[in-house]
């Protein structure tokens, strides 16, 4: 009931903003309830035709403000009193419970201060090890010379180094890497079957869809799991202190894991069990899926984009040479990649769109002033996209991302990690880890075009993915001599 009351008390209002033809109590299902990749064209013309701000009905109970343009962005994710999830998020409740991507207000900013520290730079340093170690498996499990689909290999890469990262767990050939594994990937499907319909957001309603039972058992399965390394890890606990150097680095029995802080904060009294489980999961969630499409877009753009590889293949070869193991500060000093991935992230941003609530009226820069409770939808997608914020926007061009060329950009027209208070906690986690997989994949392998960005068919998720793989051609560097 509350929340029927949040999402139709602002209904009129809403109604007089532009917006998609919607119908009597079936709103704009006609647009929304179409296959997904449809969905995601759908979203793209409104975007097109009602630049910067449009109102969406998914059936007349659930309504909701969409936003494009930056100024508005900047209103809404630069003030605190905006910070609380959208509806949408329900549909990760039962999974990541009130972890930091889903919780609000008090507990969100005591959880977010407890995590920070998590993501120190002294913390990210010592993960380079393990970003290294499964970035070099990940190159070396590549056998093939020709064509093949890069997004399950990125997945296993990716999904290894937040496991080793997190819990502090080696899944690699372990017998719960295919499980786990498989488990997260369905959670995925299940969690996007539910976005979709919107009256499944209802508790009781999760009882009647297909996907009741399987999707209990992985969440049975994954918990489990979680519950057991945290367990172990708990067994095995060192006492930990971010500002001490040797507590990070001279810790001979295991590689300090997110884990571990977080133990220590249960230690002080800040977390409790079922704090630390959820805050496990929702790294394991945002942290592994987000990467893996990131780094696959980027490879396609690569392989599409001969010149600006062959210059990310110059600089690894200036700053590393064939074969130095990188550490921060070579990270650090591939500026070229760096600005390849930015602007990959920019066509292709893993998190194509937020949700929040507006905590209070909000005026938008066209004048029509959102009323407190609307849910707004950002579309980080769209504002990348705008041809006056980036001329000729589907274009791959790395240079957009030089010192000079940012100088001017509006601060809000670049949100692939979202911004404000709430921004991603994981973004330079995510730098590094998708620079060290670059590494070892450039080293080893030339990357030709097999699919582009003409051919794949992107679709609505919670993650940017494309319908059917990304197909690239490798070509062995040794063998090229
Ligand atoms: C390319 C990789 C990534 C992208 C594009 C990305 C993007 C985002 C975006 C757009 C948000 C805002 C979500 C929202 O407002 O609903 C977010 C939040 C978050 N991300 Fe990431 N993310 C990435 C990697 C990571 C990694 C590696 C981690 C953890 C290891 C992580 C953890 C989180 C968490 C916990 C939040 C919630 C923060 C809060 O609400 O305070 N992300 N991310």
């Amino acid at each position: 009931i509350e929340l029927y009351q949040l999402l139709s008390s602002n209904a009129k209002c809403i109604n007089q903003l532009p917006g998609p033809k919607d119908y009597f109590i079936i709103g704009n299902l006609k647009d929304i309830l179409v296959p997904t990749d449809v969905l995601f064209k759908n979203f793209r013309r409104f975007a097109k035709e009602y630049f910067p701000l449009y109102r969406i009905w998914s059936s007349h109970l659930y309504g909701g403000i969409c936003v494009i343009g930056p100024d508005d962005m900047q209103t809404i994710l630069s003030n605190v009193k905006h910070n609380d999830k959208g509806p949408v998020y329900l549909v990760l409740q039962e999974w990541l419970g009130e972890g930091l991507l889903r919780s609000t207000g008090e507990k969100w900013l005591m959880r977010r201060k407890i995590l920070t520290p998590t993501f120190h730079f002294k913390i990210l340093k010592q993960f380079i090890a393990i970003f290294n170690k499964h970035s070099k498996h990940f190159a070396e499990d590549i056998n093939t010379d020709g064509e093949i689909n890069i997004i399950p290999h990125i997945h296993k890469c990716s999904l290894h180094m937040i496991a080793e990262a997190a819990m502090g767990t080696c899944l690699r050939d372990s017998e719960g890497e295919s499980r786990y594994g498989k488990a997260i990937h369905d959670m995925g499907s299940f969690i996007m079957y539910k976005l979709m319909r919107p009256w499944l957001y209802v508790y009781f309603m999760k009882f009647f869809t297909k996907n009741y039972l399987p999707e209990k058992r992985a969440l049975a399965y994954l918990k489990t799991f979680t519950k057991n390394i945290i367990d172990e890890r708990e067994k095995d606990k060192v006492p930990v202190n971010v500002e001490n150097d040797e507590d990070i680095y001279l810790n001979k029995k295991h590689h300090l894991a997110m884990l571990d802080l977080l133990l220590q904060a249960k230690d002080d009294q800040k977390i409790s069990y079922d704090g630390i489980r959820e805050e496990v999961d929702t790294f394991m969630f945002e942290g592994h899926d987000t990467i893996s499409m990131a780094m696959t877009f980027c490879c396609m753009l690569l392989a599409c984009n001969k010149h600006v590889q062959d210059q990310i293949y110059e600089e690894i070869m200036s700053v590393l040479g064939e074969s130095k193991e990188c550490d921060y500060e070579d990270l650090q000093n591939l500026n070229y990649m760096e600005m390849a991935i930015k602007e990959s992230l920019r066509i292709y941003p893993s998190v194509p769109l937020i949700s929040r609530i507006a905590g209070e009226d909000i005026n938008t820069s066209t004048g029509f002033i959102i009323p407190k409770g609307t849910v707004l939808l950002l579309h980080i997608y769209d504002t990348h996209h705008n041809p006056d914020l980036y001329p000729d926007p589907e274009r791959y061009d790395p240079e957009r991302f030089s010192v000079e060329n940012s100088k001017n950009r509006h601060p809000y027209a670049y949100l692939p990690f979202s911004a404000g208070s709430r921004n991603c906690i994981g973004q330079k986690y995510a730098m590094l880890s998708m620079k060290s997989m670059l590494v070892s994949l450039l080293r080893k392998f030339e990357l030709h075009p097999i699919d582009t960005p003409e051919t794949i068919k992107l679709f609505v998720d919670i993650v940017l993915r494309t319908k059917e793989g990304i197909k690239i051609k490798l070509k062995r560097r040794d063998k090229m001599m």
